[in-house]
């Protein structure tokens, strides 16, 4: 059985949730406050440059010439493809890429990169794949889920997010580390799958933290005045 066959019904409802919550349904129907968008989109660009890190690390742990390609290929996706729908948006909002640059990542931000790239740094490709996994999957499914329902491809606000993350560019992204996940882990013993999984459902459960803190515009809610 395929890697993401055998993690699929723990994967299911979590990819679900994501759904259920008002930050994406908010997204599907328009009604969205766009200040909470906005979080989503500095929050998710600070983000992003560590995620990229990832490929980054993958093309340099990489068995193979072909698996190299394979993480640079998604090292270039992210940073020339993802990024340019963030600047993009950021324009529309009179935002620069120094203002992206300059957030400050929020503790569920950092504390969701900071534990994707140990993962990374402490095992072989299998962590590396296994880490980046529930990023790509479950905006893939969130993306295709979006743009079925009718009209929201057309939106004004978020169309152009749905659009790109139902895409083919992103979709392509995805199933390339998707397929590149069920190759590394094709032949490993159930403890290591086990292990695996583990990191691809706590970097899933960080993704529902990461909507929620975009939703409640958090940074670090720790009852100093002035931060919240
Ligand atoms: C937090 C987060 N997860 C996944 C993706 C998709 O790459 C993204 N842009 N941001």
């Amino acid at each position: 059985m395929q890697f993401t066959d055998r993690i699929w019904p723990k994967v299911k409802p979590l990819w679900e949730s994501y759904l259920a919550h008002p930050f994406v349904k908010g997204m599907g129907d328009g009604s969205l406050p766009i200040e909470k968008f906005k979080h989503w989109l500095t929050q998710d660009y600070v983000y992003l440059v560590e995620y990229a890190r990832l490929f980054a690390i993958g093309t340099e742990k990489a068995t193979s010439l072909e698996m190299m390609q394979a993480y640079a290929k998604g090292l270039d996706g992210v940073l020339f493809v993802e990024m340019n729908l963030h600047r993009e948006y950021c324009a529309s909002f009179g935002l620069s890429e120094a203002d992206l640059l300059a957030t400050q990542p929020s503790a569920v931000n950092l504390a969701y990169t900071s534990y994707m790239l140990s993962q990374a740094q402490a095992g072989g490709v299998e962590n590396v794949s296994a880490a980046l996994l529930a990023c790509s999957w479950s905006y893939s499914y969130i993306g295709r889920a979006l743009a079925a329902i009718p009209g929201a491809l057309e939106g004004d606000k978020y169309g152009s997010w749905i659009q790109m993350y139902a895409g083919d560019d992103f979709t392509q992204l995805n199933d390339d580390a998707m397929a590149l996940m069920n190759r590394i882990a094709e032949g490993k013993a159930d403890y290591e799958l086990d292990q695996l999984e583990d990191i691809v459902l706590k970097t899933g459960y960080f993704e529902y933290l990461f909507w929620d803190m975009c939703w409640n515009q958090s940074t670090w809610p720790v009852g100093i005045p002035g931060l919240n």
